[in-house]
């Protein structure tokens, strides 16, 4: 198996198969070596407000990969069991992105069986995000196409940097298809009009656009995303916990239950779907777009 080589793209030495083995090992043995932060997502939880910071932490674009998303699901059950704790901000710890979704590596030419695993961890992240009873809050300092979107769309409120930042499910366009659960939320989130332009067509939007339809709740600098954030937490705060509690597991409980009641058939579906030819094909075309924007 040859070894990563310095000063070359992860994507791009996989898409030319200097580092793809067998076993769909790509994805834990590139990030061994190019992604050795000590831990994936930083949580700073404040004692003192009850409110926990939790940073994705995976530069340079905070892709989702299998270890990502454990580390996500691991942080937020935590945060869950943890009685002090009230509020939840998910943020990035990487400069100009919030987090570029999925990570394509984990469904380019990989194992039947990492796929399934990978899945179940989106699953896992998701519905521990989606389910969770504290205010969430996404702050969106960056771009946030596809999984990040799902991430932000699951908080309870977005705020957004303006600027040349975009959002959205871009599904379409790397030639896959939101799964039923990010159409759901996003058809709870935006509306069913909405959601069924923005899904064909794969669209991302600037901050102004998704502030219009709906998809984030605020726009404003960079600088002021935080505090605005801080600021809007404080009127959530002052609401009563079990009510709003509640108020949020009723509206979203239906989403929930849709996904839990067929996890492992959607797994297995997912890991199906992206190993048809077709579908690794329009992901390779993908891959090779991505690359050609550098050069
Ligand atoms: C009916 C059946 C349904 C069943 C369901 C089946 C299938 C659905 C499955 C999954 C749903 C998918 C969800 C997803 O999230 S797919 C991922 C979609 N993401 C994107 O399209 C984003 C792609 N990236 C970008 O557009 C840009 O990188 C950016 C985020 C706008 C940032 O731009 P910037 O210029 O700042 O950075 P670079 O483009 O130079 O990227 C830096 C570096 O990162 C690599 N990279 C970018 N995105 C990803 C990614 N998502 N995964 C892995 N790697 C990524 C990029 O290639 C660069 O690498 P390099 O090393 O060359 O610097």
């Amino acid at each position: 198996m040859a070894a990563p080589m310095r000063g070359m793209s992860v994507l791009r030495q996989a898409f030319q198969g200097l580092v793809r083995p067998a076993g769909g090992q790509v994805c834990r043995q590139v990030q061994h070596r190019c992604y050795s932060t000590p831990g994936h997502v930083q949580v700073d939880m404040n004692s003192e407000t009850g409110v926990a910071t939790v940073r994705l932490n995976r530069p340079p674009v905070n892709s989702l990969n299998l270890d990502v998303l454990t580390e996500l699901s691991i942080a937020l059950e935590k945060l869950e069991t943890d009685k002090s704790c009230k509020a939840m901000v998910l943020a990035s710890a990487a400069p100009g992105i919030f987090s570029a979704g999925l990570d394509i590596l984990e469904m380019y030419q990989s194992t039947p069986e990492r796929c399934v695993a990978f899945w179940r961890a989106l699953q896992d992240a998701w519905l521990n995000l989606y389910g969770s009873r504290l205010i969430t809050m996404a702050a969106i300092e960056g771009h946030s196409p596809a999984g990040g979107c799902l991430l932000a769309m699951s908080c309870d409120y977005r705020v957004m940097a303006e600027g040349k930042f975009q959002i959205g499910l871009n599904e379409t366009k790397l030639g896959i298809v939101a799964p039923f659960w990010f159409t759901d939320v996003m058809l709870n989130t935006i509306g069913h009009r909405e959601t069924e332009k923005a899904l064909q067509l794969g669209a991302l939007y600037s901050a102004q656009q998704a502030l219009s339809i709906g998809l984030v709740d605020k726009v404003v600098p960079l600088a002021e995303v935080m505090p605005t954030v801080e600021g809007e937490l404080k009127n959530w705060l002052q609401i009563p916990a079990a009510a709003r509690v509640i108020t949020k597991t009723s509206m979203r409980k239906a989403v929930l239950d849709r996904l839990r009641s067929q996890k492992e058939k959607d797994a297995q579906f997912f890991a199906d779907f992206i190993n048809r030819d077709s579908v690794q094909k329009s992901l390779g075309m993908y891959i090779a777009s991505l690359q050609k924007k550098k050069n």
